[in-house]
């Protein structure tokens, strides 16, 4: 088993490579710290896995947690990534861009890996949150926003930046993808003296150490369909 788990940045990185883990010998885990947001988050995936092949596919990181579900200090797993901000601005409100016709934000993860790693961070951790983790590319704050986005997505448990990106670039790939987060701050109006960056990087650690050890004991899941990339050749005229 061949694990690629994709934070944004080295201090995430470190503290995942830091936690103790122990796996099956045959499993290899390979953290890169890829950039912060969705588009460096799709590119420094889609370049790992071209360059090598993986079995699954990891978002790691800290996120901004919805109150009363993901309270800060806490560790949620991913059900469904969804990009929050991808789709049209109108008179009636956001369209996503599903509704408009231009492809999906919306991934649904496999329960088959969403329920055991949920349960490997209850059993390490006491507790752990289970529902979708939005993907924005700006960072809400303000408590308007922060209602807005819940009432677009009834149940979000997090909000950060790169999840849907990793997961695009997985999807193209055919492999299977998990988003893991703690939660460094609460998702709500700006305020940066409220951030527990340390604690949310140890919570980090520790979740993936409960969490690895139990993905790498799973069977693989067969590689899913990829979408076609087939560039179209322009003829000099
Ligand atoms: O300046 C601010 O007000 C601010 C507030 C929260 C986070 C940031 C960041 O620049 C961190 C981005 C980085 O961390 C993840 N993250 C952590 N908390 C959140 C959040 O509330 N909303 C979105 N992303 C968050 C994110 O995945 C990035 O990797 C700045």
């Amino acid at each position: 088993m061949r694990i690629l788990i994709v934070t944004a940045v080295p201090a995430e990185r470190d503290a995942l490579l830091r936690g103790d883990a122990a796996f099956p010998g045959n499993t290899e885990v390979d953290v890169l710290a890829a950039g912060v947001g969705p588009a460096a988050a799709a590119a420094g995936t889609a370049v790992a896995l071209a360059r090598s092949p993986y079995d699954l596919v990891v978002s790691a990181g800290i996120a901004g947690g919805f109150a009363p579900v993901a309270p800060v200090g806490s560790v949620v797993v991913a059900d469904r990534v969804v990009a929050a901000d991808l789709g049209a601005e109108s008179d009636d409100g956001f369209v996503p861009i599903d509704d408009l016709g231009f492809g999906t934000g919306v991934y649904d993860l496999a329960p088959e890996l969403v329920a055991p790693a949920a349960q490997a961070v209850r059993e390490k951790l006491g507790a752990v949150s289970v529902g979708p983790i939005l993907t924005v590319s700006t960072v809400t704050g303000s408590a308007a926003r922060a209602a807005e986005l819940m009432r677009r997505h009834p149940g979000a448990a997090a909000e950060a930046m790169e999840g849907f990106g990793v997961a695009t670039a997985a999807a193209g790939a055919g492999v299977p993808f998990l988003e893991l987060r703690s939660v460094s701050n609460p998702v709500g109006p700006r305020d940066r003296a409220a951030w527990r960056i340390g604690e949310a990087l140890a919570a980090l650690g520790a979740a993936a150490a409960a969490v690895l050890p139990v993905l790498a004991a799973l069977p693989v899941l067969p590689a899913a369909p990829v979408p076609p990339v087939s560039p179209v050749r322009k003829e000099q005229s």
